[in-house]
């Protein structure tokens, strides 16, 4: 595959300096490890380390490689490990903002084209989350398409009325509606992706992004079957996932954890974005922590009082802040189990080595 088939354009080799930078290998990073990537020019992938000065240059974690991005690498054929030199400047960062007050992103994937956001008609199909979605794409810089998947699970006129109601709410997105199981709708989305462009598929757990993706690799290159494997033999990177896929036709499309995660934060972000009417009351509650519900002094309850907020649109948003909670409270609970499993792991090794060593 050239370069050009593999995403590259004008927008990238514009930036290259030919007085200083000619001898570097232009390549795009198709893996994230950690301190290490994986870099390729369309044909070799090899694995590779940023130079001490790209980190040293670094301002924050955004200036880092990650997948998607176009790199400039020496010593690329290298036995060892080629070194980043520099990270080209991006066309589109795909980020999230992180918890916490403060304005931190996370930067899921960079140079991504047209971002698919998934949502099933079925149970779990959610406007106010389609919308969140939709504003982080666009705020990121990247093309949205809406797919409403299992299109199966609806009558002719059931999902018409959805496709609808998505369409008065997100006027001139694009929008299919296909279906994994009965093939409805599936050349058209299939013919959505295009060779040379970068793609990404998001959306909640359970959507089918993953049989999407399936469908469009070919039974003989399935995801998640087929680990790449490093010929080197060093047993670092001996395995490792794909994260920025080829498919049949040559479409790329960047699948990683980050990216799998973003289907599970949906719920804690965005909601302030999405009721930014609340949020501005909220600013006139009497306590900073107010929770909205039934507390002395809340502006916002006063405003559903006063007719001036929408009761569904308070009710709708007293949801969400409760589904965040939660959302939030398992994650924590789930990092507690984490940490209480690898201490008892560690504990359970000492103990292994102590008994060795007085045998
Ligand atoms: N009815 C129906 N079910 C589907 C369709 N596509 C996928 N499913 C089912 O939905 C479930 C989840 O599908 P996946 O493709 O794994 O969903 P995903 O979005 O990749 O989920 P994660 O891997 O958790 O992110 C599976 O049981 C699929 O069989 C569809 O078009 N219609
Ligand atoms: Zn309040």
């Amino acid at each position: 595959m050239t370069l050009e088939e593999f995403g590259y354009s004008a927008w990238f080799s514009e930036q290259i300096d030919p007085a200083t930078e000619s001898e570097l290998k232009v390549a795009r990073i198709t893996a994230v490890h950690k301190g290490e990537c994986e870099v390729s020019d369309g044909e070799e992938t090899r694995p590779a380390k940023t130079t001490g000065r790209l980190r040293h240059q670094a301002k924050s974690k955004l200036d880092y490689p990650t997948v998607g991005d176009w790199v400039l690498v020496k010593n690329f054929d290298d036995e060892d490990f080629g070194r980043i030199h520099r990270v080209l400047k991006r066309q589109s960062e795909l980020k999230r903002k992180t918890a916490g007050r403060t304005n931190r992103y996370q930067l899921i994937a960079a140079n991504i084209d047209t971002a698919f956001i998934m949502q099933t008609v079925g149970l779990g199909y959610n406007l106010p989350r389609l919308e969140r979605y939709l504003v982080m794409v666009n705020e990121s810089g990247i093309e949205p398409v809406v797919l409403l998947s299992k299109s199966d699970l609806l009558s002719a006129e059931e999902l018409e009325q959805k496709m609808d109601e998505v369409r008065t709410r997100m006027p001139g997105v694009r929008l299919f509606a296909f279906s994994n199981v009965d093939q409805y709708g599936l050349d058209e989305v299939t013919a959505l992706f295009e060779p040379g462009h970068t793609y990404c598929i998001i959306g909640t757990s359970g959507v089918g992004k993953t049989s999407l993706l399936n469908s469009l690799l070919g039974e003989e290159d399935c995801l998640f079957t087929l680990p790449v494997r490093e010929s080197d033999g060093k047993g670092v990177h001996s395995t490792t996932w794909r994260e920025l896929i080829t498919l049949k036709n040559g479409a790329l499309v960047v699948d990683t954890p980050g990216m799998r995660e973003l289907g599970n934060m949906d719920v804690t972000e965005g909601i302030g974005e999405t009721f930014d009417d609340i949020t501005a009351l909220a600013s006139q509650c009497r306590f900073n922590d107010c929770s909205h519900v039934g507390t002395l002094g809340c502006a916002v309850t006063a405003a559903v009082e006063r007719n001036e907020l929408p009761e569904a649109r308070y009710n709708n948003f007293v949801r969400l802040m409760k589904e965040a909670a939660r959302h939030e409270q398992s994650a924590l609970d789930k990092r507690d189990q984490d940490k209480k499993l690898s201490r008892f792991h560690r504990s359970v090794q000492g103990a292994n080595r102590k008994h060795k060593g007085s045998q």
